[in-house]
């Protein structure tokens, strides 16, 4: 018999990040239903790619705790397991061609390559045989949601996947993620741009001095 499923995607209870004698995280709780798709907002250096690196597994809380699926943020392999992390570059290689970068995730996730379905799904046929380190940030930007289409995660954290993009890609992202959340999947993404936020997200969230309202 299988495990029973978690009631929560995300708990965080009263979490603290620290750089230095700078608290960045003061106090954030957070209790994240499957399937839910949250936007998180805040100023420049508000702390939200913070957060989202330590929702990832990537850097510990200074103080409080979490849970991703029932798993606690302290077990970062399995935690890492359950998420997928997009950020500004992340995830590519940079000597890969688009299409060899997409096999190989699709290898990692023990799949059958399909980048040539992928790449069209996201408008980049045409560079296909491009080295990732020869493509403009929004075609990085799309290759990176083609390796999102890939991952079997059920959490998904975006770091401000509408910048960056033109108008095509903004939508790309927005249809990719209604998608995401219609397979059931549990999303939490940073942004500054809210009429485009808000045609997705179920809730909205916002950092202000370390902690969110
Ligand atoms: N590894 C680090 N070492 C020291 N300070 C850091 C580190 N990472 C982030 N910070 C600091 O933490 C604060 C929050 O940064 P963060 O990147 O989380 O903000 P943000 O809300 O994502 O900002 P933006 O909207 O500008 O991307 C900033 O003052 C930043 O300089």
């Amino acid at each position: 018999m299988s495990a029973p499923a978690p009631d929560f995607a995300l708990q965080l209870a009263h979490v603290a990040r620290k750089f230095g004698p700078q608290f960045v995280l003061r106090d954030v709780s957070l209790d994240v239903r499957p399937g839910e798709v949250l936007a998180l907002y805040g100023g420049n250096g508000a702390g939200k790619t913070t957060l989202l690196r330590v929702v990832a597994g990537l850097l510990s809380p200074s103080r409080g705790e979490g849970r991703v699926f029932g798993y606690d943020l302290k077990d970062k392999r399995s935690v890492r397991e359950l998420v997928f992390f997009m950020t500004e570059g992340g995830g590519l290689y940079a000597d890969l061609t688009a299409a060899e970068n997409l096999d190989f995730t699709a290898r990692m996730y023990g799949l059958a390559p399909h980048s040539a379905e992928l790449l069209g799904r996201v408008g980049l046929t045409a560079a296909a045989g491009k080295r990732a380190r020869d493509l403009s940030s929004g075609m990085r930007k799309r290759l990176q949601l083609a390796r999102m289409l890939l991952a079997p995660s059920p959490l998904l954290l975006l770091d401000e996947p509408f910048a960056n993009l033109d108008a095509g890609g903004k939508e790309a992202v927005l249809t990719h993620l209604r998608a995401a959340q219609g397979e059931g999947k549990t999303i939490l993404f940073s942004s500054h741009e809210p009429e485009l936020a808000a045609q997705v997200a179920t809730r909205t969230l916002t950092l202000n001095d370390g902690v969110l309202a």
